[in-house]
């Protein structure tokens, strides 16, 4: 039986030669999938919605780590991104920034949470975070300044309900930290060659490769 999916896009989805751009292989199989298929990342909610759209499949995404859910015309947004922007002002007040360059299109279309690139002193960030009660999450592609509570797997167990479905029919693929909470949910789940230990320790299987190509192996198997 062909399982729902939950996929990851950053280092999961994406090319090997660069550090975006989704690898064209994973268009035709996501697709053609006879079940759902649910893009959980934690970038800002408009960049899953047009995957899915220019995809030509159903939006059903769990964006900015799970601080909005979308399936079947229901959006849930899971708190606010006050918190996080206090926590970027008193970043700002110790001499920093986030690290974008020119008007910042990672957090302009962010309702939740805020990213700052990897290139920001971590620890500053996350001393500065933790002030506010706020963690800080290392995806590979960026820092997340975001409530604790609040997680791809939370968004899994909402997303469920809307596709009456149990979480643990899904297979999960991911590549870093911030799917570890969706590896703990899900039924089956991989990480990608290139992920990080956090995801590595929390999947099931390991894939022999790398970002795309360890998905392109997950979904062969599973067909
Ligand atoms: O936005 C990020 O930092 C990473 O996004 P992802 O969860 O799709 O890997
Ligand atoms: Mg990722």
């Amino acid at each position: 039986m062909t399982p729902p999916l939950v996929l990851d896009i950053d280092g999961t989805l994406t090319r090997a030669d660069g550090e975006h751009g989704i690898d064209p292989r994973v268009f035709e199989p996501i697709r053609a999938w006879p079940e759902p298929v649910v893009i959980a990342t934690g970038k800002a909610f408009p960049f899953p919605v047009a995957l899915c759209q220019f995809l030509g499949v159903e939006e059903r995404v769990i964006a900015e780590n799970g601080g909005i859910v979308y399936a079947e015309e229901e959006l849930a947004v899971n708190g606010d991104r006050d918190a996080a922007d206090a926590v970027v002002r008193a970043f700002r007040e110790r001499g920093y920034d986030l690290g974008w360059d020119g008007p910042d299109l990672v957090n302009r279309w962010r309702e939740t949470e805020i990213a700052a690139r990897l290139t920001v002193p971590g620890a500053a960030l996350r001393e500065v975070a933790a002030e506010a009660g706020l963690e800080v999450v290392d995806t590979g592609y960026a820092f997340h300044v975001k409530d604790a509570s609040i997680t791809k797997g939370e968004g899994i167990e909402t997303m469920a309900q809307l596709l009456d479905r149990r979480p643990d029919e899904f297979v999960a693929v991911g590549d870093s930290e911030n799917d570890v909470s969706t590896f703990e949910v899900v039924g089956e789940s991989y990480a990608v060659a290139n992920a990080d230990d956090a995801a590595r320790d929390a999947a099931d299987h390991v894939t022999d490769g790398v970002h795309a190509a360890g998905t392109m192996e997950v979904l062969d198997r599973l067909r």
